[in-house]
């Protein structure tokens, strides 16, 4: 049980329900993830990956079913519970860095941790940790727009670990980028996860990189299978 970073039971989301442009996106959808294990989503375009993620985060609720983070079920949580689980489990990296534009590498990975309540050293020290596993330590001071497509990538993963979450979701994380930046920005990715021993849902339309995972899982007419 306490090996589970994140089990979701039977999920179900429609959108417009009762209406003629109702759309059964997820019809008991079940995946658990143990720690430090990397799945990859692999979905046709507009198959719910998305929706997915987005439960399995915490941005979203299901019709029906189960999340549980770290052994707790969180599905019905009151939203401040569900903001802090957010925030201190959950990491996400989405195909667009969405750094801010004013910061550097180093403040941008710093400011999630300060509003976390880690002390600025700590919050510089692992910003520094982080960059140096993902090989752009040199970047630090560097703005978003000094940096290119990829280092940019790198450093929202970063970003997103800061926190030190169990779960790191992530949504094509190399779809914004050229096939060969993409292959090894993914590889700073896996670098990062293994080295931090999170665990890792991926949804990528790559399978070559769904390749480099532990599990494939496909998502199909709103349910979850073996890919
Ligand atoms: N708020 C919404 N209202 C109505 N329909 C929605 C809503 N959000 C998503 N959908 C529909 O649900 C389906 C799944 O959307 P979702 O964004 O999860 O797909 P996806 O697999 O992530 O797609 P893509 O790979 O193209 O980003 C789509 O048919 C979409 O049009």
């Amino acid at each position: 049980m306490n090996d589970v970073s994140l089990r979701l039971t039977g999920i179900t989301k429609s959108y417009n329900a009762g209406t003629a442009a109702a759309v059964d996106v997820l019809r008991g959808v079940d995946v658990s993830l143990t720690k430090g294990e990397v799945v990859a989503l692999v979905a046709p375009s507009g198959a719910g990956k998305s929706t997915l993620l987005h439960i399995a985060g915490l941005l979203d609720t299901p019709d029906a079913g189960t999340v549980e983070i770290g052994g707790t079920d969180v599905t019905g949580a009151p939203d401040r519970r569900r903001t802090l689980v957010r925030r201190d489990e959950v990491g996400f990296v989405y195909q667009f860095h969405h750094l801010l534009p004013e910061f550097s590498a180093q403040e941008n990975i710093v400011l999630p941790q300060l509003a976390a309540g880690v002390a600025r050293r700590d919050a510089d020290a692992r910003a520094k940790e982080l960059l140096g596993i993902v090989g752009i330590a040199a970047r630090a001071d560097h703005r978003p727009a000094a940096l290119s497509g990829g280092e940019q990538q790198r450093v929202a993963f970063c970003r997103a670990l800061a926190n030190r979450p169990s779960v790191l979701l992530a949504d094509e994380p190399t779809g914004n980028l050229d096939p060969a930046t993409s292959d090894t920005v993914f590889d700073a990715l896996m670098t990062l996860v293994r080295e931090t021993g999170l665990s890792a849902l991926i949804a990528t339309h790559n399978m070559e990189l769904a390749a480099k995972m532990d599990r494939q899982l496909r998502l199909d007419q709103g349910v979850l299978s073996p890919a």
